[in-house]
């Protein structure tokens, strides 16, 4: 059918496959015409043993992404700046090619480097290295533009963090004011997200949450906990802290049309493949997944130490879902976890 109820026991079982790979728990929350289901298993704290719980906060990674995009958009919408227009018109000298766009750092097709690759080649060591360091904006783009940069503006599609730290700069040199204050002014109180909060470059988790745990890269090392961090080195790329309500909130308002103009939104779900299976796609600041059943999901998913998060919904804001495995640097718990996107929105799968 075309709004299938969710398959519960599916994603519960993707829940325990992220388990089996490596996350201490998972836990998942879906709104939709039948109402609110939620799930959670394992640990939210390997210490205490507290179960994982799906009021607790986490670190979402690069949803804050669509975050960002989203106060650009308005932005844009207020003609505060264009689209098309090249970022250094609004920030004069800083990229090495006037030829890139506000909309090239949205798609990622800027061709500006990606940072975090050198950084965090070596998972901990690259982590020790920076949880407790406070970055400028422009110390980022400065490690970016050491490197070569991927792409002619505008020929391709490469993600790059470097990205969403630009857009903060723009952000914050329309504005006038810092990237959090918009987040609050023009996402978190309207929407009234109370889990959700931007402390950079605080280090801590407010409020129940879930501690999160990241792997090195030896196999059979112990997990590390890297729950308190500054997360100085995403900021506007990866920074914000939320809960799976506030995400559903989130994705469903965006989608619903309570963020951008028709327009806006239009232009930020307007995509390009991402890759060859023709399944992933990406717009302005957001992902689209067309699923086997057809079905189209909206929204961004998160990979910040010890936090791996999945934040979609369909297109008409029906069905919306917030996923999240407290691991991290093992990929296969994070494809586990992104199982629960089938059984919630494409529900059972025929016989
Ligand atoms: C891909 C993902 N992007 C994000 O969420 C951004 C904020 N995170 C990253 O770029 C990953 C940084 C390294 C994580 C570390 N990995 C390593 O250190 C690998 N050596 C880890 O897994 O915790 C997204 O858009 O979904």
């Amino acid at each position: 059918t075309a709004d299938p109820a969710p398959d519960m026991e599916g994603v519960t079982a993707a829940l325990k496959a992220a388990m089996a790979n490596g996350a201490p728990g998972a836990m998942a929350r879906l709104t939709g015409p039948d109402g609110v289901r939620t799930r959670a298993v394992g640990v939210r704290d390997r210490v205490s043993g507290a179960a994982m719980d799906t009021r607790a906060r986490f670190r979402v990674g690069s949803v804050s992404k669509t975050f960002s995009s989203v106060v650009l958009l308005q932005l844009v919408d207020e003609g505060a700046l264009e689209l098309d227009a090249p970022v250094n018109r609004y920030l004069p000298g800083l990229l090495p090619d006037d030829r890139i766009t506000v909309r090239h750092l949205l798609t990622h097709r800027s061709g500006l480097a990606d940072y975090t690759d050198k950084m965090f080649a070596q998972t901990v060591p690259g982590f020790e290295a920076v949880r407790n360091r406070v970055f400028g904006y422009r110390e980022l783009l400065d490690l970016s533009l050491a490197e070569p940069r991927t792409t002619e503006p505008g020929a391709a599609y490469k993600y790059s963090n470097t990205n969403f730290v630009v857009v903060g700069m723009l952000i914050e040199k329309v504005t006038g004011k810092a990237v959090g204050r918009e987040y609050e002014r023009r996402i978190i109180e309207p929407l009234r997200l109370r889990h959700t909060s931007y402390v950079h470059p605080d280090t801590r988790i407010k409020g129940t949450h879930v501690r999160g745990y990241l792997h090195p890269d030896e196999a059979g090392a112990p997990l590390v906990d890297s729950t308190e961090q500054t997360v100085s080195w995403a900021q506007s790329a990866g920074a914000i802290i939320s809960d799976p309500a506030d995400l559903n909130t989130f994705m469903t308002a965006l989608m619903t049309g309570r963020l951008l103009s028709p327009r806006m939104l239009e232009a930020m779900t307007s995509v390009t493949p991402t890759d060859a299976t023709n399944t992933r796609f990406y717009g302005l600041g957001l992902r689209r997944y067309d699923l086997t059943c057809g079905t189209r999901v909206y929204g961004h998913t998160g990979t910040v130490q010890g936090f791996y998060t999945y934040a979609f919904a369909t297109r008409d804001g029906r069905r919306s879902l917030s996923a999240m495995a407290n691991t991290s640097n093992r990929g296969a718990a994070n494809t586990a976890l992104g199982g629960t996107l089938e059984a919630a929105f494409c529900g059972k799968k025929p016989a």
